[in-house]
């Protein structure tokens, strides 16, 4: 994954190097096609963000904003142009490389939660750390343990050494890891308000309180930046107004970047940026127009 590229178009300023800019798209282009129906829906689309940096995504029912968002998240493959989350190149990426790149950089948020209902709120929130990194396979054992003393053993010893001198020690390690995401997953939850609520299963929680256990989930592998569409759209107004400072103090304070889709535009405000999506252009809006 070396292909880093400065992405200025879209930006504030040009001074931005390539490692300010966490995720960036050009050209970027979607069209939804089923048999002989094409539903273009945008066409060279410019976006650069930088580290830190909040962005609104304002527009009409149907003008893409979702769309949008799926593809800046690797979630959907464009028809043309690319997206850039820190630097790598999506489209040069394997499904497999892509999607640890997403668990590791990206955090989401949606209208609707997400979360899984047989775990609880803690498990949840532990999960995208468990699945994060590579799974260690039997050449990773090996790999990791030849420099010890204990891995030239196993390497003299063969397999049957491998198994059962190393194989304890990664166990150990992985329980230790274990332990980590808990501790990890308990503080976000406790810093979002529900640490009263750790074992409870997303069943047994408010919308609100389902809503910021999913803001925990986004944070826990300490994204680059955070994508939201409409995070707090299903959600009463005052709850809505305590999920959304939430989302801006957790990301201020983690220095993650933020991506938000949202229709109310007194929360575009407080973010940097405003960009709206507008018969298939992204614009970025002036303080008075917002
Ligand atoms: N899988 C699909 N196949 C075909 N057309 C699609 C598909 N998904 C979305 N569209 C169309 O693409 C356009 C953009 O959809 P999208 O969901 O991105 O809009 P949006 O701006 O997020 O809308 P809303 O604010 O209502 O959620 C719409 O006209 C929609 O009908």
């Amino acid at each position: 994954m070396s292909d880093k590229r400065i992405q200025s178009a879209g930006a504030p300023s040009a001074a931005a190097t390539a490692d300010d800019i966490v995720l960036s798209c050009e050209g970027l282009a979607m069209t939804y096609s089923e048999g002989k129906l094409h539903t273009p829906v945008f066409d060279g689309l410019q976006l650069s963000v930088r580290r830190g940096e909040t962005v609104a995504i304002l527009g009409a029912s149907g003008a893409g904003k979702s769309t949008l968002l799926h593809l800046l998240g690797g979630l959907d493959k464009p028809t043309a142009g690319e997206v850039y989350v820190c630097g790598h190149r999506m489209s040069a990426l394997s499904d497999r490389s892509r999607g640890i790149l997403r668990n590791e950089s990206l955090g989401f948020v949606y209208q609707f939660h997400h979360l899984l209902p047989e775990f609880t709120a803690l498990e949840n929130v532990m999960l995208p750390i468990l699945l994060s990194g590579q799974p260690l396979r039997l050449r990773d054992w090996w790999l990791k343990g030849r420099t010890g003393a204990v891995g030239v053993g196993a390497v003299l010893l063969g397999i049957p050494g491998l198994l059962f001198y190393d194989l304890p020690r990664y166990l150990t390690r992985s329980y230790s890891e274990v332990e980590a995401a808990r501790e990890r997953a308990r503080s976000l939850l406790e810093s979002v308000g529900l640490g009263h609520r750790l074992n409870h299963k997303p069943g047994e929680l408010s919308g609100g309180e389902r809503q910021r256990a999913a803001v925990a989930r986004a944070l826990v592998n300490r994204p680059a930046c955070v994508l939201g569409d409409e995070p707090t759209g299903n959600l009463d107004e005052k709850t809505a107004a305590t999920v959304f400072e939430l989302m801006l103090a957790l990301n201020r304070d983690q220095g993650t970047s933020l991506v938000m889709v949202t229709h109310d535009r007194r929360l575009a405000r407080r973010l940097d940026r405003v960009m709206e999506l507008h018969e298939g252009r992204l614009r970025e809006l002036t303080a008075s127009e917002v």
